[in-house]
């Protein structure tokens, strides 16, 4: 896969959430964070998880853990950033800012 495969599935998945977020679809998860009766700490609290379940798979030296609990870390934070007035695109901006 190269840098561009890796910035259109970055682009695809961002641009869904976007969807959700406008669309609230009864059956997304994405829809039900937006949601969520704790509002944006339910999306905040999922990154805290994710992020120690990484932690953990790091830890155990499990590599297919680690990517699959890496993957719901970065879907998560995604939404956070969709929940902030904040895109991919200003995430790409600021992670090239320091090249
Ligand atoms: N990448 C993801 C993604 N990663 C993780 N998750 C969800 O995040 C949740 C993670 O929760 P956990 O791992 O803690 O597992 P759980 O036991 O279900 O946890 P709880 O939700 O019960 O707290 C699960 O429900 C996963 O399905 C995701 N849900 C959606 N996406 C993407 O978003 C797209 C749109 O999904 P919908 O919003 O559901 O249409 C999908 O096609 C995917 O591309």
């Amino acid at each position: 896969m190269t840098d561009d495969d890796t910035d259109a599935v970055l682009d695809s998945l961002f641009a869904t959430i976007e969807d959700r977020r406008d669309r609230l679809p009864d059956d997304s998860y994405t829809a039900s964070l937006f949601t969520h009766e704790k509002g944006e700490n339910a999306a905040l609290e999922k990154v805290g998880e994710e992020a120690t379940e990484v932690i953990l798979a790091a830890k155990d030296d499990d590599r297919e853990e680690l990517l699959a609990e890496s993957g719901d870390l970065v879907y998560h934070l995604l939404v956070v950033l969709a929940m902030n007035d904040a895109t991919v695109e200003d995430l790409r901006d600021e992670l090239e800012d320091r090249f």
